[in-house]
């Protein structure tokens, strides 16, 4: 039988307890997951609860209530407010579903959207989101952000970093490494032997020869010859303007783009209620939704569960995978 998967509480003022309440009703007969979370507030939002004291009670309670594994909140929640109180038990849900999923006792952890502003100002969080912190709780050197949606995969190099800053962030090393460790990734966790890999370069039209910048000749184009040269089934550097229209997306498997809006844009565009973030470079599964905690529509009954969904069926066919 298949260990549950650890879902994490997210920030409370989010969207995150509404969704995880549309998750278990719609996944309770086929996927075990449960929230590290505040039962009391999932009771206030109208759930109906199971307070676990161990993730291996969850299988038993998941198709009559949701599995909670008590994470308790410092102060109440106000919905689109998030309170800096309760950022340290938002940070401990993450810690715990990590040491979980690294002891065998979770099958993958699943996060809730956070708010990294709040962290940082709340629980003194010293990463720019879920990708970095899990590396440090992982000791991972390489963590690799992924995108997956049924349209489209992609990989952002540099991630929540100033624009300003990428250009000198984006070394032949980094981009080297992350094009090893979605590689490997696309291998593991996405049953594809031989890969193909599209690459795109930085400036408009790939530099155009170096009229328009020198990053994609003098950094990314060597990457790309050297694990070529190494049979990687991999190209480019392609104007990124055209990497992503129908014809272009069928000649590869995954896209990895250079800075963050570079690879979101396009998948938030296609698969904005279906795609999957994917930790990949990590000892352990983590997905996540592909959006954040949307404020704006807090506790407004209309936020769509879909990715969410789509986060927890993909963490489990990933660690069966990988079983
Ligand atoms: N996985 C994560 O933890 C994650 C992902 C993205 C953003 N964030 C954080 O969330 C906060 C808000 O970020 P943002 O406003 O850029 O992005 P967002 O995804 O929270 O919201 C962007 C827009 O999409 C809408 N939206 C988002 N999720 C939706 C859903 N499930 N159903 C319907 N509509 C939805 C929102 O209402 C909003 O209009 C920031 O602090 C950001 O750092 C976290
Ligand atoms: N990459 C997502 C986005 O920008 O929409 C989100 O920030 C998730 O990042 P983490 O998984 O590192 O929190």
């Amino acid at each position: 039988m298949m260990r549950p998967i650890a879902l994490t509480m997210g920030d409370p003022a989010g969207i995150g307890g509404e969704l995880t309440l549309a998750a278990w009703a719609a996944l309770r007969t086929e996927t075990v997951f449960y929230l590290i979370g505040d039962p009391d507030w999932m009771r206030h939002l109208g759930g109906v609860v199971r307070e676990i004291a161990s993730p291996s009670e969850a299988t038993s309670c998941m198709s009559d209530a949701l599995p909670v594994l008590p994470e308790r909140l410092e102060v109440p929640v106000t919905l689109a407010r998030p309170a800096p109180e309760n950022a340290a038990p938002v940070v401990r849900s993450i810690e715990r579903a990590v040491a979980q999923a690294l002891s065998g006792e979770a099958a993958a952890v699943c996060t809730n959207p956070i708010n990294k502003k709040a962290l940082q100002d709340g629980a003194n969080f010293a990463f720019p989101g879920h990708t970095e912190f899990l590396a440090h709780l992982c000791d991972s050197p390489r963590p690799v952000m992924m995108l997956a949606g049924p349209d489209l995969r992609v990989v952002p190099v540099t991630i929540h970093i100033p624009l300003s800053q990428v250009p000198a962030a984006l070394t032949p090393e980094l981009l080297e490494e992350t094009l090893r460790v979605t590689h490997a990734g696309l291998r593991r966790d996405f049953g594809l032997a031989s890969p193909h890999i599209a690459v795109s370069g930085l400036n408009p039209h790939a530099g155009e020869g170096g009229a328009m910048g020198f990053e994609d000749i003098d950094c990314i184009t060597p990457v790309l010859r050297k694990l070529a040269a190494e049979g990687m089934r991999i190209s480019g550097p392609y104007p990124a303007d055209t990497m992503f229209h129908p014809r272009a997306r069928a000649t590869y498997d995954a896209a990895v783009c250079m800075y963050h809006d570079q690879a979101l844009i396009p998948t938030k565009t296609l698969n904005f209620d279906s795609g999957v973030n994917v930790t990949l470079g990590l000892p352990i599964v983590r997905t996540s939704p592909d959006h954040g905690t949307a404020y704006d529509i807090a506790g407004r009954g209309v936020a769509r569960p879909d990715s969410l969904i789509a986060a927890l069926r993909l963490a489990r066919d990933m660690a069966g995978a990988r079983a």
